[in-house]
């Protein structure tokens, strides 16, 4: 049975997590319900383009894995096309020395990663899709509607204990537990890790496992930028978007048409100089709830909404127009150095996480060098590089143009999730990235949101929270 629909319906934040959210809420609620969109910045969020000399380059999110269902549909039912993310070669520099260094030959890369590894490669690809292979159990659990009303209920649904565990251990414990050498973890996975999250092996194991996902091979983006995922959605959710930022939320009682008192949320936006405000039957926040990123606070709740304080780590993309000085990172010159992306190890006394080759989001080719033999580079670090680190990484350079993000959590286990359910009809968004922050993950709880405020709103008590859902659905025919 259900309840006459919402009349209106804010969602807060038009990154993936919005957008998707407005999205699947049209889906369930239908489309009557007026559902508002308020975005103090671009559309997108942390998906963004950067435009240098008329070309745009991916400065957020950008590589998606070929299993992320929920971005792949999207990009389907929104006519969107995709490019595959190019390969090229990769090192890993530990400041001195490159401690490995990929050829274009595949059986010598075989050969050169049993010679120094072992078989702890191929083990750390099974162990990863073996993660991998649980989390896709999301896919049906949401297709059939069910929906979690805490993060930890829903990684429970899909790994168990075992899942619950990895975001009690760090990803050194959990990988180390399962017998691999620190050889191969210092030289392997902690550069790939530097590269993804900016941190080290102390993050928790569950979103060093999606890390690891993030180096599969298959990866992909969206032909003209990753950020039209959001306009798109924004577009076919009819929503209204609003541009303006969020203040604060109050629960007030207002008399609706009917002559009814109801609880409401009043949001309270600022748009240029000016503040307004609306009322709401049910409110999404999807963006990260902080002092720093959204500064929204909660008025006169009854029990209180407490402050969240989960601090997000600051890493800077810089994009550099120029030649490597490739004796940086190894002895050989430029003509003869051929890596194309260059990873670091923890103990690096280098000054960067990472640096790649990057192409424009319309280039589905390997990036092509200027004539002078220039290629357009991409390095993520902890601070803004100083002209000096800058030369000493580039024998010359044309431009060097930063982006600053509050990027993703700083993951620290025991790492506890903030609740989705913040009030009765008052749903929060960005808790899912306290156990790995990825397009994906927003737009999994994104619509396990929709699901889950569209069943407290009928009454559907039993799609929430059920378990053992694997076992009741692999029945199922
Ligand atoms: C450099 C970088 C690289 C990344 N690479 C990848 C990758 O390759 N693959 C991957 O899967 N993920 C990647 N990620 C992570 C991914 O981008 C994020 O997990 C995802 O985009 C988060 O989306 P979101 O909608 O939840 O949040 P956001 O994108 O942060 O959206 C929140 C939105 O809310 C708005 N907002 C905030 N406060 C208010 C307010 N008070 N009022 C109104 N609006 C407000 C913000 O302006 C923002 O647009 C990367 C992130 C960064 C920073
Ligand atoms: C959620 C699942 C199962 C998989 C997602 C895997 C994935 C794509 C992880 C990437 C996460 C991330 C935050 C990457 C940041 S850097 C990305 C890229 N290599 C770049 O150079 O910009």
């Amino acid at each position: 049975e259900l309840q006459a629909p919402p009349d209106k319906i804010a969602v807060i934040g038009a990154g993936i997590g919005g957008t998707s959210a407005a999205y699947y809420l049209r889906q369930k609620f239908g489309k009557d319900v007026k559902i508002d969109l308020f975005e103090r910045g671009e559309v997108g969020g942390r998906l963004a383009t950067i435009t240098l000399q008329g070309q745009e380059y991916e400065a957020g999110g950008s590589v998606i894995h070929p299993l992320n269902l929920h971005m792949k549909r999207f990009v389907k039912d929104l006519g969107l096309s995709t490019i595959q993310s190019s390969g090229g070669l990769i090192g890993v520099s530990n400041g001195d020395t490159l401690v490995f260094e990929e050829s274009s030959w595949f059986i010598i890369n075989i050969i050169k990663l049993i010679w120094q590894y072992g078989f702890q490669p191929l083990r750390m690809h099974m162990w990863v899709e073996d993660v991998l292979d649980k989390f896709m159990r999301i896919y049906r659990y949401q297709s059939h509607d069910y929906a979690f009303s805490s993060v930890e209920n829903l990684l429970h649904s899909l790994g168990g204990d075992d899942f619950l565990g990895m975001l009690n251990r760090t990803f050194l414990e959990t990988l180390q537990k399962a017998g691999f050498s620190k050889k191969f973890l210092d030289e392997m996975i902690a550069p790939v890790n530097r590269l993804n999250y900016g941190q080290s092996m102390d993050v928790n194991g569950f979103v060093g496992a999606v890390s690891l996902a993030g180096a599969d091979s298959g990866l992909w983006a969206v032909e003209g930028g990753n950020k039209l995922v959001c306009s798109k959605l924004l577009q076919a959710s009819k929503s209204n978007l609003i541009s303006g930022s969020v203040m604060y939320i109050e629960e007030k009682t207002r008399t609706k048409q009917t002559g009814n008192p109801t609880r409401m949320y009043e949001v309270v936006y600022q748009t240029g100089s000016e503040t307004r405000s609306g009322f709401y039957d049910i409110v999404l926040v999807a963006t990260p709830l902080n002092r720093k990123m959204s500064n929204i606070t909660f008025l006169n709740f009854d029990p209180p909404i407490e402050e969240f304080h989960q601090y997000y780590k600051q890493i800077v993309a810089t994009f550099i127009k120029g030649k490597l000085n490739s004796t940086s990172f190894s002895s050989r010159a430029l003509d003869e150095f051929g890596l194309s992306t260059i990873l670091t190890t923890d103990n690096s006394r280098l000054f960067i996480n990472s640096i790649g080759i990057v192409s424009p989001v319309k280039e589905n080719n390997n990036p092509q060098p200027s004539t002078d033999g220039a290629f357009v580079w991409k390095t993520f670090s902890p601070e803004t590089l100083t002209n000096e680190q800058l030369l000493k990484l580039f024998l010359s350079y044309e431009y060097a143009v930063k982006q600053q993000w509050h990027a993703y959590p700083y993951y620290k286990p025991p790492d506890k999730c903030p609740p989705i359910i913040l009030h009765d009809r008052l749903y929060y968004l960005n808790g899912i990235e306290c156990a790995a922050s990825a397009m994906e993950m927003s737009a999994i709880a994104a619509h396990n949101a929709a699901l889950l405020a569209y069943h407290r709103w009928n009454g559907h008590t039993d799609m929430i929270d059920q378990e053992d859902l694997y076992e009741k659905l692999k029945t199922e025919l």
